[in-house]
């Protein structure tokens, strides 16, 4: 079993080195896999902007299909807080000004703010998750405090270029299971134990 620490510093290494048509080919993948799942129901959809130089799965490609497809699902971006790792919630539209922050990522200046209990639909940016739908990010604990606000029937979808690995070692008690994980080759289910962690 591996520590998340070790997972983050493996997983990092390993976007790196992909080629950048490696990278374009499993970007392209990863939005055929996401084009099966239902939309229907979905109200309020968080997505995560990419962080370029981190080479995360570029999210560009779901947003423009989710906005041309299905226009009624209102897109919500955050603006995250590194005093208190909490993040606010703007809704997304064509109006919509970003700025990128010294981590690289845009956010967004100001907008309508979204409360995270509305929030149906998350799309998590991920190093790494496990056969259980544990999964490792940054470290800083953002999008487990922001699940922790969020509704227990929220979806919460992990994009992950890579497959899961075997159990992480030290997860904790804040760790909120995923949902579903979309890698370019299968989606996976982890189904609807709500918040239980069950670590
Ligand atoms: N696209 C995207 N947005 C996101 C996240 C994410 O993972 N991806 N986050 C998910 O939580 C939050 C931001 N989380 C972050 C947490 C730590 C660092 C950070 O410490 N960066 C350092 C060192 C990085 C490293 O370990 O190499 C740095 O840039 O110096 C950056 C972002 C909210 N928004
Ligand atoms: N709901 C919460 N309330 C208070 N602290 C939390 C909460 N969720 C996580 N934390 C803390 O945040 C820190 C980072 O958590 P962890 O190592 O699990 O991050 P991670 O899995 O890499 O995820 P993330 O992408 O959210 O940073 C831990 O010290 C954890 O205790």
């Amino acid at each position: 079993m591996k520590s998340k620490k070790e997972l983050r510093q493996e997983f990092k290494m390993k976007r790196c080195q992909l080629s950048k048509e490696d990278e374009e080919s499993l970007n392209h993948e990863l939005l055929l896999q996401f084009q099966k799942i239902a939309l229907t129901k979905v109200s309020y959809m968080h997505v995560f902007l990419p962080i370029q130089k981190y080479h995360e799965p570029n999210t560009y490609p779901i947003i423009n299909y989710v906005k041309e497809f299905f226009p009624k699902i209102i897109l919500v971006v955050s603006r995250s807080n590194f005093s208190d790792y909490s993040m606010q919630h703007y809704i997304l539209d064509h109006q919509t000004i970003f700025e990128t922050n010294e981590w690289g990522i845009p956010e967004p200046v100001a907008g309508v703010e979204v409360s995270p209990s509305v929030i149906d639909f998350i799309l998590v940016p991920l190093l790494a998750f496990d056969v259980d739908g544990h999964r490792v990010g940054y470290g800083k604990g953002f999008y487990d405090r922001f699940f922790a606000l969020c509704a227990l029937e929220t979806q919460r979808v992990g994009l992950s270029f890579f497959d899961p690995i075997g159990q992480i070692a030290d997860r904790n008690e804040h760790d909120v299971v995923l949902t579903k994980a979309i890698t370019p080759n299968r989606i996976y289910n982890f189904g609807t134990h709500g918040r239980d962690t069950s670590f």
